[in-house]
């Protein structure tokens, strides 16, 4: 399969005429290539787009939203070819990947309904006969820039909300997941978004990210990866006065209190920690235990990692599928690493994964660590692997400072059958996110989505609070006195 630029409705490679290959994470084969575009490509998709924004911004809100909910219909009729296309470029496992592709879907009716929202306020004025009242404007071409762990749906949440509010989109998807992006072009054709509103553009970070970041007709930048390229991003656009959404990295924690449903608390880790071979954003990597459960929570754990399938994620019954590449391998094996020589104690895993069924592919087995100091550099710094370390607490307090001190805030957990300690815990978390008695991933769409301190710089993707990255705020005061009223003036 050849993946191709998708700009003003048509599909062309790079005049680059560079493409490489897409590589499947379960055995290292290549399933296909993708082109490798250049800045002139990105210069060609932001003209387009921005000649497209200039009708779309005047086509009626609901009528956006009825491509949306076209766009959400054929996403439910390819679920299960889109499914597993993710999981062949991406490795996660099917199950994952159907819940994935699900979120886009969810996404496309939420913010097809929001076409006959998209509210405002209306205020009474401070002078007679004078109405006043706000209303969401769109921008103009806004810039989406995505990473490979989830490669649609993240892409849903940002362009279901800019497109709905009368945006035009250049989206630089990873290098690592095309298909799905080629996948979602597609259905927005097929539901018959005009020409130019959505384009794609292939290519490397540094230069077509670069180059769609850098560029002065595209308005606002949306972006979710790493801290050390959304520093840079934000930098860029900080220097052309560029909205900026930045959602990047985590260091989640779970709090298990001794008053906690251990069994419960057990699943909850098990699937947070190692579900998506621990690369979201939202995986659990710390695990703060009272010290009256640990023994009990170790002893636990590691009878259900025992019970963890490693293998390809196409393959029934398997439970953690590969890491995305051979990088990510030895960035998890080096940190692994880190842990033994800081002092940590090893309890599981802490090795790639070798023999015949994971040949070609690129598999760590599920790791837990115990033992483990705040200040540790695998208590400090994002893994993005199946890597989780158990840190041993007194109280509650001490639960929560070592929880907040971390430079991310994204998301957070507590297990306690106690009320107080649960609204506590729901207080003094530092994070975008809060779970009681549920582990530290499965965020739900229409709430927003994004966290506090090195995690992003304030905004929000999913739900309303989207909205308020593509749009501006309109502020219209209509007199109807006859006169000329002066605000601010003794009347
Ligand atoms: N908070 C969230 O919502 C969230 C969700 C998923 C993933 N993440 C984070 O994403 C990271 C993993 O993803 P990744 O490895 O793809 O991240 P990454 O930062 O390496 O890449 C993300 C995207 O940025 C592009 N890019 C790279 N350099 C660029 C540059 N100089 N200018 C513009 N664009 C550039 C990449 O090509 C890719 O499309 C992790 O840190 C994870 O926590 C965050
Ligand atoms: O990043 C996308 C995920 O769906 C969020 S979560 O891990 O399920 O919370």
């Amino acid at each position: 399969m050849k993946v191709l630029n998708y700009i003003d409705g048509r599909w062309m490679p790079s005049i680059s005429e560079q493409f490489v290959p897409i590589i499947n994470p379960a055995n290292g084969e290549s399933i296909g290539e993708v082109t490798v575009s250049n800045v002139q490509d990105v210069e060609q998709a932001v003209l387009a787009a921005k000649r497209a924004q200039k009708t779309w911004a005047f086509v009626p809100a609901p009528k956006r939203a009825e491509v949306l909910y076209k766009v959400g219909m054929l996403l439910q009729e390819r679920k299960e070819q889109i499914a597993r296309l993710l999981t062949m470029e991406m490795g996660k496992v099917i199950e994952e990947a159907r819940g994935e592709v699900q979120e886009g879907i969810d996404m496309a009716f939420y913010m097809a309904g929001e076409g006959r929202r998209l509210f405002g306020d209306t205020t009474p004025s401070e002078l007679p006969n004078k109405f006043a009242m706000s209303v969401r404007a769109p921008i103009g071409v806004v810039g989406l820039i995505t990473p490979w762990n989830f490669p649609i749906a993240i892409a849903t949440w940002k362009s279901f909300p800019a497109i709905v509010a009368g945006n035009a989109v250049v989206w630089k998807p990873a290098l690592e997941t095309p298909m799905m992006a080629q996948q979602l072009a597609q259905i927005f054709e097929q539901a018959g978004l005009p020409n130019g509103v959505f384009n794609v553009v292939h290519g490397r970070g540094s230069i077509v990210g670069e180059a769609v970041v850098k560029h002065p007709n595209v308005k606002v930048i949306s972006f979710t990866g790493s801290n050390e390229v959304g520093k840079r991003i934000a930098e860029t656009c900080g220097r052309q006065l560029k909205k900026v959404s930045l959602e990047m990295g985590g260091k989640n924690a779970i709090i298990v209190m001794d008053d906690a449903d251990i069994s419960l608390a057990v699943e909850a880790i098990i699937w947070s920690a190692f579900g998506t071979s621990g690369q979201r954003c939202t995986a659990c990597s710390r695990i703060i235990v009272h010290e009256r459960v640990k023994q009990q929570l170790e002893e636990r754990l590691l009878a259900a990692m025992n019970t963890l399938t490693v293998g390809n994620g196409l393959e029934e019954g398997v439970k953690v599928g590969p890491v995305i590449n051979q990088e990510a391998l030895q960035k998890i094996h080096h940190y692994v690493q880190i842990g033994k020589n800081e002092g940590a104690t090893l309890l599981a895993g802490g090795y790639i994964m070798q023999g015949d069924q994971y040949k070609g592919g690129f598999y760590y087995a599920p790791t837990l660590f115990t033992n483990v100091t705040p200040t540790m550099t695998i208590a400090r710094e994002e893994i993005f692997g199946p890597v989780a370390s158990i840190i041993c607490v007194r109280s509650l307090e001490e639960a929560i400072e070592i929880n907040n001190s971390v430079d991310y805030g994204l998301s957070s957990a507590i297990f306690t059958r106690d009320i107080h300690r649960a609204f506590t815990a729901m207080r003094d978390f530092d994070t975008g996110i809060v779970y009681v008695n549920a582990g530290t991933t499965g965020a739900e769409i229409h709430l927003p989505f994004g966290g506090t301190k090195g995690t992003g710089n304030g905004h929000r993707d999913s739900g309303v609070a989207a909205l308020d990255v593509f749009t501006e705020w309109k502020s219209i005061y209509v007199d109807y006195s006859g006169k000329l009223q002066r605000a601010q003036i003794d009347v």
